[in-house]
Order: C-alpha cells, then sequence, then structure tokens
C-alpha cells in the first residue's frame, strides 16, 4: 500500500471520527444493558411494548391451543417448485401485502400513513422515525414519541472504530451493497443480544435484546452508507454531522453532502415506503430465518442485505436507471434524447429486451397484481416536485406503454410497476446520480421494517425456521402413493 494512500485513509478515517465525535456528544452514558431504565432513551418505549409484546404472546398461545390443526390450505408440487408462492407458512405481524391494494404497515395504508405520521419541520412527507414506532408497537406515535426516536437514533449512530476502518479500507470497486452488508455482519461485536446470549439470559428477555440491538443498527446504518458513499463518490471527504435535534432522514441527508429541503423530505418519504413489505419477500424472510437461529440481529440483517442486493429485488431500483440510461444514449447525444422520445421508440426498445430474454427492471411483482401504491406515492411526489424534469416524462410514458406489453408478452403475472421503477429518477432529480448506491437506501430504510418483525417473533417465542424439503424423485414417489392411495379408497367406497 503506498504511503499517499495510507495517509488519505488515515484523513478519511479521522474526519469520520470527527463526525462521528459530534453525535457521541449527544451521548449521555453508554450504561450496562440491562440497567437500560436509568439512562436508556427508550424506557417509554421498552414500558409500552412489556405491555403490548407480551399480551399478544399471550393471545397467539391461546389462538394456536384452540386452533394449532386447523389447515390453511392446499399445498401443490407447482408451489414446491415455483418459489412457495402463495403457500401461507409463516407469520409476519408488523405488515400485510395485498395483491390489489399493496402493503399495510400494521393495518394502515402508505397513503393513510403520510397523512397521520408526524412529519419534519417544515416538511410533507412522515418521518421514519413514526414508521418505526408504529411498525414496534401497533400504535400511531405521538410528536413526542417520534422526537424520543430521533434523539436516540442520534445517541446510537457512533460506529466501532474496527467497522470505520474496515469501511474506509474498502477497494471503490467493491459494490455499494457489498460494503453494507460487510460492515453491518462486523457489527456483530456490538451485539448485546449475542452477549447476554452467551452469558445464560433466559428466553423472556431475547426480544428486550433483540430491540436494543435493532435500534443500534438502525441508527448505525445511515453512518455505514454515507461513509460508503463519500467513500466511493467523494474522495471520502465528509460534510455533515449527526444533529441530535433532526431527525434520521434529515441527519441521512446531510451525512450524505446533500442539504435542499426537497431531498431532506424525498428522503423522508422514501425511508417510510421501503421499509416493511411482510415476511415472504427474500430480505424479510431472510432476517426472520437467519434471526430464528438465534444470530444476533447484525448477523440477521447482513445476510438480509445480500438478498436485497440482488436485482430481481432491492437492486432493481439499480438496474431501472441503467436500463433508462442506455435507452437515453440511443435515443440520442447529451440531453437530446428527449425530442426523439416517442411510444414506438420505447416500445421497440421493450420489446428488443424482452426478446433478448432479460426481464423488464421495476415491473412484475411475486404478490402484487396491480399498480405498487409505493410507485403511486412516488409518481404524486413527482407530480408535486418535478412535474417538468424529462426523466418523469420518460418514466410516465413507459408506465402507459410497458403494462400492455408485458400482457402481449405472455409471461408476467402481473405487468404494472413495482416500487424501483420511479425511485431512481426522483434521486437523479436531486442531484444523487450514482446509481450503484441506490440500493443502499434500500437497505438503511429495509431494516425499519424487519427488525421489529424480529422483535415481535422473539417476542413469541418463535422456533428456528427448518422447512421440509424433498427431491424429485421423493415427489414423484409420494405423489405416486398419493395417488394409489386415493384410487383404493373409491373402489373401496364403490364396494361398500
Ligand atoms: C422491491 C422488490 O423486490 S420489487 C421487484 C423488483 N424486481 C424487478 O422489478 C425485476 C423485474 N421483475 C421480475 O423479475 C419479476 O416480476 C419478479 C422477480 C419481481 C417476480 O417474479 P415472479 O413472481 O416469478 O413473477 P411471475 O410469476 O409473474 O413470472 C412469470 C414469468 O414472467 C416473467 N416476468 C415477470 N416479470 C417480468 C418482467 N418485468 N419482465 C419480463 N418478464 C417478466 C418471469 O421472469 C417469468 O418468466 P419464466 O416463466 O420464463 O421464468
Ligand atoms: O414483496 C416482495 O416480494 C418484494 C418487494 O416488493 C419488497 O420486498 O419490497
Amino acid at each position: 500500500m503506498s504511503l499517499a494512500f495510507t495517509a488519505t485513509r488515515a484523513l478519511r478515517a479521522s474526519k469520520w471520527q470527527s463526525t462521528l465525535r459530534t453525535a457521541a456528544a449527544a451521548v449521555v452514558t453508554r450504561q450496562g444493558l440491562r440497567n437500560y431504565s436509568s439512562s436508556n432513551g427508550l424506557e417509554p418505549l421498552y414500558d409500552r411494548l412489556h405491555e403490548i409484546l407480551p399480551k399478544h404472546a399471550q393471545d397467539v398461545k391461546e389462538f394456536r391451543a384452540a386452533h394449532g390443526g386447523d389447515t390453511l390450505g392446499i399445498l401443490t408440487v407447482d408451489m414446491a417448485y415455483g418459489g412457495m408462492r402463495g403457500i401461507k407458512g409463516m407469520v409476519t405481524e408488523t405488515s400485510v401485502l395485498d395483491a390489489d391494494e399493496g402493503i399495510r404497515y400494521q393495518g394502515h395504508t402508505l397513503m393513510e400513513l403520510q397523512e397521520t405520521l408526524p412529519r419534519g419541520p417544515g416538511g410533507q412527507e412522515p418521518l421514519a422515525e413514526g414508521a418505526l414506532w408504529l411498525l414496534l408497537t401497533g400504535e400511531l406515535p405521538t410528536q413526542e414519541q417520534t422526537t424520543l426516536l430521533s434523539k436516540e437514533l442520534a445517541r446510537r449512530a457512533e460506529l466501532p472504530h474496527h467497522v470505520v476502518q474496515m469501511i474506509n479500507n474498502f477497494p471503490a470497486e467493491l459494490h455499494p451493497m457489498a460494503q453494507l452488508s460487510a460492515a453491518t455482519t462486523a457489527l456483530h461485536s456490538e451485539s448485546k443480544f449475542a452477549k447476554a446470549y452467551a452469558s445464560g439470559v433466559p428466553k423472556s428477555k431475547y426480544w428486550e435484546l433483540t430491540l436494543e440491538d435493532s435500534i443500534d443498527l438502525i441508527a448505525k446504518l445511515p453512518v455505514i452508507a454515507s461513509m460508503i458513499y463519500r467513500n466511493v463518490f467523494h474522495d471520502g471527504r465528509t460534510v455533515g454531522t449527526i444533529d441530535p435535534d433532526k431527525d434520521m432522514g434529515a441527519n441521512f441527508a446531510s451525512m450524505l453532502g446533500f442539504s435542499d429541503e426537497g431531498f431532506i423530505d424525498l428522503l423522508r418519504l422514501y425511508l417510510v415506503i421501503h421499509a416493511d413489505h411482510e415476511g415472504g419477500n427474500v430480505s424479510a424472510h431472510t432476517t426472520h430465518l437467519v434471526g430464528s437461529a438465534l444470530s444476533d440481529p447484525y448477523l440477521a440483517y447482513g445476510a438480509a442485505l445480500n438478498g436485497l442486493a440482488g436485482p430481481l429485488h432491492g437492486l432493481a431500483n439499480q438496474e431501472v436507471l441503467s436500463w433508462l440510461t442506455k435507452f437515453k444514449t440511443r435515443l440520442g447525444e447529451g440531453d437530446d434524447w428527449h425530442a426523439n422520445l416517442t411510444k414506438q421508440r420505447i416500445s421497440d426498445e421493450v420489446w428488443n429486451t424482452l426478446n433478448s430474454g432479460q426481464v423488464i427492471p421495476g415491473y412484475g411483482h411475486a404478490v402484487l397484481r396491480k399498480t405498487d401504491p409505493r410507485y403511486t406515492c412516488q409518481r404524486d411526489f413527482a407530480l408535486k416536485h418535478l412535474p417538468d424534469s424529462d426523466d418523469f416524462k420518460l418514466v410516465s410514458m413507459l408506465y402507459e406503454v410497458v403494462p400492455d406489453i408485458l400482457l402481449e408478452h405472455g409471461k408476467s403475472k402481473n405487468p404494472w410497476p413495482n416500487v424501483d421503477a420511479h425511485s431512481g429518477i426522483l434521486l437523479q432529480h436531486y442531484g444523487l446520480t450514482e446509481m450503484n448506491f441506490y440500493t443502499v437506501l434500500f437497505g438503511v430504510s429495509r431494516a425499519i421494517g424487519v427488525l421489529p418483525s424480529l422483535v415481535w417473533s422473539r417476542s413469541m417465542g418463535l422456533p428456528l425456521e427448518r422447512p421440509k424439503s424433498m427431491s424429485t424423485p421423493g415427489l414423484k414417489a409420494f405423489v405416486a402413493a398419493a395417488r394409489s392411495e386415493l384410487k383404493e379408497k373409491q373402489q373401496r367406497s364403490k364396494y361398500v
């Protein structure tokens, strides 16, 4: 390693640490875990959860005692081969997805939450901390409860030195999502759950320790993400600091290097709408699965981020922008592309993509069968803040053209756009143009949903997840035996 390189890295580390000292300045004292009640700013949240979660666990116990043997549906061979679509095989309490209506967080649609969750000062969009309180408790938070979480997240944002060093040592070519997942996994060193488990903490305390780690991780993710962004795209120079009097979205924007009020509000909206999508999606399911082995929240979420980094899941937001950018280049030089934009050109481009065996990124969904309401939220944001943007016009034209083509193509069960079809052009508008970074923003948000879900799972004492798998010979034998048993039964009933 050259001296100059080492010096730059050392400078970066010291700059980040001075940013983080601002956050650390807000730290009162780092108390021992079990003493959370004396100094932990989350005391009101703990008090509420101590009322809500044990009651819920008791309700589940009684429900299972009465209905544990009731059936939930039929399993088919196609379901086993087809990614388990439609199998009701797990429980997630924080959110439920309806194929037509979209997601509800603890019973509330995103449109309702845009109206009811507390907003940032001067902003029009809901605060992520409000969504976090709702997902954890099932209750809409007051402004005071939301502010409590903002302050606690700022207080817990500091990164351990080894994670700062690790991020600064990543090569710039390493994809930001790989950096995010590695740094998240390395935070395992901080896990209060893992330490308490090793010292024999009783099961009844698991959810509290999971909550402690989850809030710590949600607090640290924006710092990790900002470090990655500044290192990969801006020579590691830090520009913003954490202000304990500001909300998560405002602090995150500042650390990324953005001060535009429109961008801050977009980030707040982004953090809320990407947080949760019931339990079966790849990132939520991975968190649940890995967490079910009692791996701590850092290990579970690190694994989830690796799934989110896949092009059929969270990376689709990067893929969309990449597709749009290539298309624009084919349309014309520089800014001239929009002069040549027609529905026919879009149609040709979409067919070319399909005919070359690729998917149209941002379209289709494993569960949704209508336009994703998260797409609509973002479209409404664009109509309000950037109605004249050429990129927005392009995305809107795609919305008019792509669904009919996908229907004609005849494969996709859902021809409508999902969340990833829209997010990139909003970020572009405010100058966050580095598309390889987009899934990292998704990764910061998704923690706000799946980690509360992990807290609920631990409070209910859900066991290790371990479904039965079959081989093809095994399935064939099973099906043949079932058919002959049915035939025998039919024959017997003929003679009775
Ligand atoms: C945050 C999120 O994760 S949202 C999803 C983000 N991902 C994308 O936008 C990528 C593009 N979309 C897709 O690949 C798919 O629609 C998925 C992965 C989201 C859902 O997959 P599935 O549930 O398997 O979709 P579905 O049952 O409709 O697939 C049937 C066929 O249609 C194809 N198909 C589905 N969506 C598309 C699409 N957008 N473009 C082209 N073909 C598609 C599938 O690849 C599949 O083809 P195959 O039979 O040759 O394997
Ligand atoms: O629900 C899914 O399968 C994918 C998705 O939209 C998400 O996780 O946000």
